[in-house]
């Protein structure tokens, strides 16, 4: 049984996803998830946090649909996961690399889930501008990726899995390998465009000053099997800037998740 440490005011929110019981093997004796329980509620800002192996990706695969579970059951926005693929455009999900097509201009890469959802060109040219001009790329909307930072290239694929208007954003260790200074503002970015827009955040990281910064709960993980350690709710409220990151909450917060991923 994981410890927990609610916050009321987002228990009564809505429930965005559900895991029960879910078990996930992926060659018929590794167990890479078990016995994991988790519930996030709309608007939440989630962070998996943990070891590498602890199935936080896995989690967040099995979210999105891409992957079925071997046990238990996977519930989101009402609906059993995979069921959202016929509810396009309700669920992003943004990788450590930014998966632009090459030969795409940054423009055509923003508008391509508005394409494949049958969005009229004109229509959907003027979402995606209006998109990378909410992450400060306007100014390079005709160029390739390949022209491109690795910074602007995340923020590209950041505008093309917010141009949808998802309910549901999933990130897997979007930062990872970016620069410190590069991902510290990308962190910013990402927690202005969620205030903003509001939607369900679930963001893996092994980052636990990333995972604190950003969340407004974490989700403490443990390998072999994978499955939940603890939740902390982070209550330092929002928006919240660099200074918070020294105050005694703050590092309370970090040592209390550095010591449950280390017991
Ligand atoms: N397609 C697969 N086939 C077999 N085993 C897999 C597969 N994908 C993941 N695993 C195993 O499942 C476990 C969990 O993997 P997962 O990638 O979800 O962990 P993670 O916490 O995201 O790790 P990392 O932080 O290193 O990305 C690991 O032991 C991994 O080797």
């Amino acid at each position: 049984m994981a410890l927990t440490f609610p916050n009321p005011a987002m228990e009564a929110r809505p429930v965005a996803i559900v895991l029960r019981d879910v078990g996930m093997c992926y060659d018929g004796e590794t167990w890479a998830l078990r016995d994991v329980n988790l519930t996030v509620r709309e608007g939440e800002f989630v962070s998996l946090l943990g070891p590498s192996g602890c199935g936080k990706s896995t989690i967040l695969r099995t979210i999105a649909g891409l992957q079925t579970v071997t046990s238990g059951s996977v519930e989101v926005l009402g609906s059993p996961a995979g069921e959202l693929f016929n509810r396009r455009g309700e669920l992003s999900f943004v990788f450590q690399e930014p998966t632009l097509m090459p030969w795409r201009s940054v423009l055509a890469n923003v508008a391509l889930p508005l394409e494949l959802m049958g969005v009229p060109k004109r229509e959907r040219l003027s979402r995606a501008m209006e998109m990378l001009a909410m992450v400060g790329l306007d100014s390079v909307a005709n160029k390739l990726p390949r022209q491109l930072s690795g910074g602007m290239k995340m923020r590209v694929s950041i505008a093309r899995a917010l141009v949808s208007n998802p309910k549901l954003l999933l990130l897997d260790e979007p930062f990872a390998a970016l620069d410190e200074i590069t991902r510290e503002r990308l962190q910013e970015e990402l927690l202005r465009l969620w205030q903003r827009f509001g939607m369900t955040v679930v963001f893996v990281t092994h980052n636990v000053f990333e995972a604190v910064y950003l969340s407004s709960r974490v989700v403490v993980m443990q390998a072999n099997p994978g499955t939940v350690r603890a939740e902390l709710s982070i209550e330092t409220p929002y928006p919240r800037s660099r200074e918070v990151i020294g105050t005694p909450d703050f590092m309370n917060m970090v040592a209390k998740a550095v010591q449950l991923l280390g017991d």
